[in-house]
């Protein structure tokens, strides 16, 4: 039986690592997607120490569509986590809409 293949976005932030490393030891294969813009590659590195494997990553950003679609058309995902948000909303709050629902459309075609 084929390995579940999960995208994780928002995967070098606090959120998406905590669920990379449970998806990881729980057998399946995960993509992290990030901007970096917040996430720190460190815990990559750390998770990729701990289970002694490779964990892709796709430094993208979350409003980069055709970046995303192609992401997406290359990979064969059992399903998608979406963390990837900016945490100060107060600071700029239609961007923080606009990040978050940016990746939607795509995920959805
Ligand atoms: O457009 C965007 C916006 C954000 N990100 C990424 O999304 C990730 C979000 O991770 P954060 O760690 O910034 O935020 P989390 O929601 O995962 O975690 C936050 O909320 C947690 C509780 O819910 C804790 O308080 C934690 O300390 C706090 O960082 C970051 O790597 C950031 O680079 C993108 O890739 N694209």
């Amino acid at each position: 039986m084929n390995r579940e293949k999960w995208l994780i976005t928002g995967g070098a932030g606090y959120i998406g690592t905590h669920i990379a490393d449970l998806f990881i030891a729980d057998g399946k294969d995960v993509v992290l997607l990030d901007s970096l813009y917040q996430g720190l590659s460190s815990r990559i590195d750390y998770l990729c120490k701990k289970h002694n494997t490779d964990i892709p990553l796709e430094v993208v950003d979350i409003r980069d569509y055709t970046a995303i679609e192609n992401i997406l058309e290359n990979n064969n995902f059992s399903g998608i986590v979406h963390t990837a948000a900016l945490k100060a909303v107060g600071e700029s709050p239609l961007q923080a809409n606009a990040n978050s629902v940016q990746i939607q459309t795509p995920a959805l075609k």
